[in-house]
């Protein structure tokens, strides 16, 4: 029994069981086990391959099997799963694919041994492309069948659509289904004046000015200190966007409102650093706290990071009683825009999220405003495109806020960091990217000024 295979079986059952999220054990897994380089690619690729197309691939395992996939015992159905990524979706030999799942089910469900392997070989009798068409044939309507072609949850498809279809892109929702289900390029950020040019360390992002791929980006990062990171090239945008609306005038005084684990806050401190200005951030999760205190110490400003609910920010308190200059809401959300990265994420949410998240972005972005200075700017980001989160939120926001609030060319701030343009929709107030347009997270960036 191959040991990748056993970490990512391990890894799936326990993010099916424990609720374990596969980007933070998966690692702690492959080095309990001592998984060579290529082993821990493998362990990888079967893990979250498995876990992004588990929809699809519970589709395939009905057909193939004869019965709901609930009436399959939950062990079972895992290995099954992963037999039905092999076989589907790599190039994994068949007879390597349905041997070692039934060597997996007779360590795990050795009753089971028998169904495992009828199953897989009835799935091995088609390619990926007459599974797609049978499974589109056997859905009960078109959603579904989008549903379980591109393995996404009826609800997120539906959301996805009303995102393109707000842009008059709706005709892109399958290249945006099938962007979230491949795996991203590992994106580093050059923290600005303390770790040298993109260009120096690797090869530049098309879009950002501080990010680039490398070859070895875990080697660069470790050699680099902290000030090489890894951060998607949309979240690299939404940071550098606050930080460059406009030049920093010595003195002014940044704020970061939901700062865990500190990605933004890292690029936002070089920045402040740079510019002359200070930096404070919060966060209501003292481990999450815990993280962007480590985040921002390769950085040499200080950045006192508060433990605090965002919704009681309270200026003076965190030291600028004449409130904030910039600040940066880094909103919480379904994370509906960052399904490549999280494999399970998808099948965790569910629509009531979306309501208790929208509630509570209404009251940050309040307490956000309340606290800029006069002439503040804020950043509304989320790293979701549901319209709930992104025009929702902030246009009641705005209704709110009354003439209080200025909309800022967002699209052009955005577009001036880019040295090619970027394919953006809308009206240039509210920036939302793409991982198939972009190749980025699906972030949504809005600036308003306080007048
Ligand atoms: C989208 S994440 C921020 C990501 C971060 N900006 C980065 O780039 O690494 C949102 C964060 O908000 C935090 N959060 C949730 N509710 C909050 C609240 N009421 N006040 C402050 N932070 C909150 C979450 O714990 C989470 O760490």
């Amino acid at each position: 029994m191959s040991p990748a295979r056993l970490v990512a079986y391990d890894v799936i059952a326990a993010v099916r069981d424990s609720d374990a999220y596969a980007n933070l054990l998966l690692p702690a897994r492959i080095e309990r086990a001592r998984l060579s380089e290529a082993d821990a690619a493998l362990a990888t690729e079967l893990t979250y391959g498995t876990l992004r197309r588990q929809g699809f691939y519970d589709a395939v395992i009905a057909i193939a099997a004869g019965r709901p996939v609930d009436a399959v015992d939950a062990p079972v159905l895992d290995v099954l799963r992963l037999g039905a990524h092999q076989l589907l979706s790599t190039r994994v030999a068949t007879h390597a694919a349905v041997n070692e799942s039934v060597a997996l089910a007779r360590r795990v469900a050795p009753a089971a041994a028998g169904f495992v392997n009828a199953v897989l070989r009835t799935v091995s009798r088609r390619e990926s492309d007459g599974w797609r068409e049978l499974v589109a044939e056997e859905a009960g309507s078109p959603d579904q069948a989008l549903a379980a072609v591109h393995s996404h949850p009826r609800w997120v498809v539906r959301a996805l659509r009303a995102g393109l279809e707000r842009e008059g892109r709706g005709d892109e929702l399958v290249a945006l289904l099938e962007a979230d289900n491949a795996s991203p390029r590992v994106n580093l950020a050059a923290l600005p004046g303390l770790a040298g040019d993109p260009e120096a360390l690797g090869e530049p992002d098309r879009y950002s000015p501080v990010g680039l791929t490398a070859d070895r980006p875990l080697a660069l990062v470790a050699e680099h200190h902290g000030r090489v990171r890894v951060q998607d090239e949309g979240s690299q945008l939404a940071a550098l966007a606050l930080s460059r609306v406009a030049p920093v005038r010595d003195g002014e005084r940044w704020l970061d409102v939901c700062a865990g684990p500190g990605g933004k806050t890292a690029l936002l401190a070089a920045e402040a650093l740079a510019g002359g200005a200070s930096l404070v951030a919060n966060e209501v999760v003292p481990a999450r706290a815990e993280l962007v205190r480590r985040a921002v110490a390769p950085v040499p400003l200080e950045v006192p990071v508060h433990e605090g609910d965002g919704r009681e920010l309270d200026p003076a308190a965190l030291g600028a009683p004449g409130g904030f200059d910039r600040i940066l809401l880094d909103a919480p959300c379904t994370g509906l825009g960052a399904l490549r990265r999280r494999p399970e994420a998808r099948w965790r949410k569910t629509p009531a999220d979306v309501a208790e998240l929208t509630a509570l972005q209404g009251d940050l972005a309040d307490a956000a405003f309340r606290a800029l200075a006069p002439g503040g700017v804020l950043a509304y980001v989320t790293c979701s495109p549901h319209t709930a989160e992104t025009h929702g939120t902030l246009g009641r926001a705005l209704e709110r806020w009354g003439a209080a609030a200025e909309q800022l060319d967002t699209a052009g701030i955005v577009q001036a960091l880019s040295r090619p343009p970027l394919d953006l929709a809308g009206d240039g107030r509210t920036v939302q990217l793409w991982p198939h347009r972009h190749g980025t997270d699906a972030m949504f960036i809005a600036l308003v000024r306080k007048r």
